[in-house]
């Protein structure tokens, strides 16, 4: 019988959260045979990333994963009812019958917090750190996934290079994949720059930037992300499939399309402006050269973050380019002591040839702590 394993998902906002549990459980489900459920308590958001979710069901299967609508609190759990494995994402609270129904399972499930995404080093010290329930015989352990050997690793399918190489050297995949979203193969033949990123980023600025520089720039956004900056440049708030051209500029909205071609996505462009947590993973699997906006927190925590991934990965990079650009963008630096967007784009623009080379070598490097599914029931084996 195949082990059983239940993730439940918040979405708290937008789509990371749900995005990188359908990602696992798509993974554990695929590559490790292990019967998946996931609950998650919002549908309508997880269909944007996976189109054949039906928002009305209660329970449906979606690519031999279980998901279930995480409705209630108050519901009533048998032990027959558990999974081997439990995770909560990000000390999301499990209904308490569930976590009573634990405590009377026989062996007793392993229950684990899978944590967000960090580069700080603290998180080496607190990875699989052990949790008692102050009244249940029931203990939950951190899992921190990571950029070092230390931690859990990241995301990651197994086949994902193959495809991803296969992709990146037949021009024809390519061009059919763009073309299918409606670029055109004037703006193919740009420089083509995937921008994600939340509404406070300083798109405007980097947009103007683009519009009066030398070089063209496609610029391809999903309909709502910046919004403010994208109806400025349209002169009127914009939909997915309008595209409006000025100076070296060429903004084209997108619909919001399923994960597996946002992946294809940061393949095709040459530039992805990536965000939160996946998205910023799913860059750093693309062999391109990509700038972080990261999830704003009290008290500019973030740009702590921020600064901790920099510190591994732009100094990898061996550029300073990049570092000064997402200080900038992050609103961690003034970009008028940078010389200006202008100049900071320049910049960027220079360096992406060594980015993209250095790219390649950051992959590898991570490449060697696993990724994140198999350490996660590599650990779970060693409590059972
Ligand atoms: C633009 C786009 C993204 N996506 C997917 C890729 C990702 O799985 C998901 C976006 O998730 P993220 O990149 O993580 O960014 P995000 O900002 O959407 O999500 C999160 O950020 C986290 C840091 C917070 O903890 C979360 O609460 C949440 O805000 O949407 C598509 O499937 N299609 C698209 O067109």
């Amino acid at each position: 019988m195949s082990t059983t394993l239940a993730i439940f998902c918040k979405v708290i906002d937008n789509y990371g959260d749900i995005g990188i549990c359908w990602r696992l459980a798509r993974q554990l489900t695929a590559e490790h045979g292990v019967a998946v459920t996931l609950w998650v308590d919002d549908l309508a958001s997880f269909r944007r990333i996976c189109p054949p979710v039906d928002v009305a069901a209660g329970v449906q299967t979606v690519d031999g994963v279980t998901v279930r609508h995480w409705q209630t609190q108050d519901a009533a759990y048998a032990p027959a009812d558990i999974a081997d494995i439990v995770i909560e994402f990000f000390g999301c609270d499990i209904p308490p019958a569930y976590i009573e129904a634990m405590a009377a399972c026989e062996p007793r499930p392993v229950w684990l917090n899978l944590e967000g995404l960090t580069a700080e080093e603290w998180v080496e010290g607190c990875h699989t750190l052990p949790s008692s329930h102050p009244r249940l015989p029931l203990t939950k352990h951190f899992y921190f996934p990571g950029f070092t050997g230390k931690t859990g690793g990241l995301l990651r399918e197994t086949g994902l290079a193959i495809e991803r190489h296969a992709f990146q050297h037949d021009g024809a995949a390519r061009g059919a994949f763009l073309s299918r979203l409606g670029v055109t193969q004037q703006e193919q033949q740009a420089m083509l720059v995937s921008l994600f990123c939340y509404p406070y980023a300083p798109a405007a600025a980097l947009m103007q930037a683009w519009q009066h520089g030398a070089q063209p720039v496609a610029c391809l956004v999903p309909e709502g992300v910046a919004a403010d900056a994208v109806q400025a440049f349209f002169g009127h708030p914009a939909r997915a499939g309008d595209v409006a051209t000025r100076g070296a500029l060429t903004v084209r909205v997108l619909p919001f399309i399923p994960q597996p071609d946002y992946d294809r996505l940061l393949w095709a462009c040459d530039l992805n402006f990536v965000r939160g947590e996946d998205s910023w993973v799913r860059a750093q699997w693309a062999g391109k050269p990509f700038v972080w906006h990261i999830y704003a927190q009290d008290e500019n925590l973030h740009h702590k973050k921020l600064r901790a991934f920099l510190q591994r990965y732009a100094a990898a990079a061996v550029d300073a380019a990049l570092g000064d650009f997402s200080l900038c963008w992050n609103g961690a630096a003034a970009p008028e002591q940078q010389g200006g967007w202008p100049d900071l784009w320049q910049r960027l623009h220079a360096a992406l040839p060594t980015l993209a080379a250095s790219a390649a070598a950051w992959e590898q490097q991570m490449l060697a702590h696993g990724d994140l599914a198999a350490n996660l029931l590599r650990f779970a084996a060693s409590l059972r």
